[in-house]
């Protein structure tokens, strides 16, 4: 074993020593027959006889304490088995039950009763100097479960082991955060094992009080560290990524990650549809159902894509068309929040359309975006609305996790003759239809965060720029093999991902250093090869 471990109790935080070389095991404290490669046989056995995926998510969870190596390799050998356990959909399980399932600390909890001495909390971590890049959440918008408060701490947990699984980040580098500024969420504060404070939620003004003095004090106890917002409440994702994107290295993965990883596979889609329908692309109309942090930061990325195709910013504003919990989204409608104003239509004054059917009559898309949480939302006449008025309809329901996809695969595959062109939040199996097997994609921001965070990092960037994400979306988008292609996916294969990364945190990289936020100046000379081999000598390894 190569993992030398403190005792959880003797710290609070239980600290992994992964850097060492494998000291050999002492003559008698492990079986005589301990084959390493039969041992992984042996973790998969284990984990593949449970039989419910929570199960599965706990004997991991398990391993990753006990063993970060196994755990780390069976991640990278298995990853579409392991994907959907430590990640969407099974950590949306793994969130609501967080208090009950509970065994050992992982992660930093910091309260608003740490305001005042915040940087005393997060001198407590134990790995200051190595901490590279943080996933923080206030738990108040768990995929699209709603707000569950310090539950919340297992999507953390979930994003940064993709992050070493996914871009090699080293495992002792990470910090899961979770703010508990209360919850809102009556069943928990009732529940006697939640693990949060007892408190509603904290008014604007106290938390906007609490995340200067964080963001503050993160920034001092950990220079080199980039971090990642994830799971605030709408409001909250926009005003605190605006509030800080300039002053520190940060970035909102459910914003700007998924404007990224969803315009990577609208591009690979839109292709194939004008293909069959001789559209260009600068004709394509896109309707949105749901228009909250993932839906209008899909919107941005994808309306500033259709500006570098030459288009005005107006013309490619008109692109985009929001539907909300109100229906269509227009300014002769009244007050709107201020995140939707932007794409809000001027060119539709009324009477209010609320049923989705006829917005889509209304607006004829060629694309259809589901971010809205509302479970089965793309009907059968939804979806036979749009195969009706496309060759190859482009539908990806975007919601997570599974249980509030807007659609799934086997009905849009079925609904639409097998046309579509598909990609979902959370994974769903592969279909047979006309003799051939059809693939769904999963548009989900686990395949940009790890490569975008990996060049942030490797660059020492100040901020993270609009163009470093844009560039994230365009590498993925041109990272698939003909093979791929071939098959019609529309994002490359997860078991890729590593490579993926590589290529991704290169294009990072590079807009990083066109756009001066670069810190390591000596990477500005490397050759694109010399670069991704550097980036792959860095990247950490079971
Ligand atoms: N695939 C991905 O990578 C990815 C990334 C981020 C978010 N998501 C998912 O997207 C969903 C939304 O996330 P968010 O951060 O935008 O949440 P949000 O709460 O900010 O937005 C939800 C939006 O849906 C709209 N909505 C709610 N009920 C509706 C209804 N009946 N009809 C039409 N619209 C309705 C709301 O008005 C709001 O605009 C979540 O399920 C989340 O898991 C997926
Ligand atoms: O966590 C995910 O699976 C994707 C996304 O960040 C979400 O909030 O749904
Ligand atoms: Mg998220």
């Amino acid at each position: 074993m190569t993992i030398i471990l403190t005792p959880y109790w003797s710290n609070g935080v239980q600290k992994l020593k992964l850097s060492q070389p494998p000291a050999a095991p002492k003559r008698g404290l492990v079986p005589p027959q301990l084959d390493h490669e039969i041992h992984v046989q042996r973790c998969l056995e284990q984990l593949r006889s449970k039989d419910k995926n929570l199960e599965k998510y706990i004997y991991l969870s398990h391993l990753k304490t006990e063993d970060p190596s196994m755990f780390y390799r069976l991640c990278l050998e298995h990853m579409a088995e392991i994907t959907p356990i430590i990640y969407t959909p099974t950590v949306g399980d793994a969130c609501l039950n967080f208090s009950h399932i509970y065994r050992r600390p992982e992660g930093l909890y910091i309260s608003i009763q740490d305001k005042g001495k915040i940087g005393s909390v997060i001198n407590n971590w134990p790995k200051i100097d190595e901490a590279r890049i943080s996933v923080v959440t206030d738990g108040s918008r768990i995929l699209g479960l709603g707000d569950l408060g310090v539950n919340g701490m297992g999507i953390s947990i979930g994003k940064l082991s993709l992050y070493v699984a996914g871009a090699g980040i080293r495992p002792d580098s990470t910090i899961p955060i979770c703010l508990d500024l209360g919850t809102n969420t009556q069943r928990y504060l009732d529940d006697p094992f939640y693990l949060g404070l007892r408190q509603k939620r904290v008014g604007d003004a106290e938390m906007e009080a609490f995340m200067d003095e964080f963001m503050e004090e993160m920034s001092r106890a950990f220079p080199k560290l980039m971090i990642q917002f994830e799971d605030f409440s709408t409001d909250n994702a926009f005003k605190y990524l605006e509030r800080y994107r300039h002053k520190y290295p940060v970035f909102n993965d459910d914003i700007q990650g998924t404007g990224a990883v969803v315009l990577s596979g609208f591009l690979n889609a839109a292709k194939l549809s004008s293909a069959a329908s001789g559209l260009p692309l600068t004709e394509h109309r896109i309707l949105f159902f749901g228009a909250g942090s993932a839906g209008v930061g899909v919107a941005s990325q994808l309306m500033s894509f259709f500006t570098l195709l030459g288009m005005t910013e107006d013309q490619a504003r008109r692109k985009i068309y929001l539907v909300d919990s109100q229906g269509l989204v227009y300014d002769a409608r009244g007050h709107l929040a201020e995140h939707k104003k932007y794409f809000s239509r001027d060119d539709y004054r009324g009477p209010p359309i609320t049923n989705l059917l006829d917005i889509i009559q209304y607006v004829k898309p060629t694309a259809l975006l589901g971010l809205s949480t509302i479970s089965g939302a793309f009907t059968v006449d939804v979806l036979d609305a749009m195969a009706a008025i496309n060759p190859r309809p482009i539908i990806f329901p975007l919601s997570n996790p599974v249980k509030l996809s807007e659609c799934s695969f086997s009905d849009a595959v079925e609904i639409t003759q097998g046309r579509v062109l598909f990609a979902s939040g959370s994974p769903f199996p592969a279909q047979q239809f006309g003799g051939k097997t059809l693939y769904p994609g999963q548009g989900n921001n686990m395949y940009i965060f790890p490569g975008l965070g990996l060049g942030a990092i490797i660059a020492r960037v100040s901020e993270v720029t609009d163009s470093m994400v844009e560039a994230s979306s365009l590498g993925l988008a041109n990272s698939l093999t003909d093979e791929e292609r071939s098959i019609g996916l529309l994002y490359p294969r997860i078991e890729r991902i590593r490579e993926i990364s590589v290529f991704i945190a290169k294009e990072v990289i590079r807009a990083a250093q066109k756009a001066g936020v670069d810190r390591s100046p000596a990477l500005r000379t490397k050759s694109d090869s010399e670069l991704m081999r550097f980036i792959s000598q860095r990247m950490w390894n079971p």
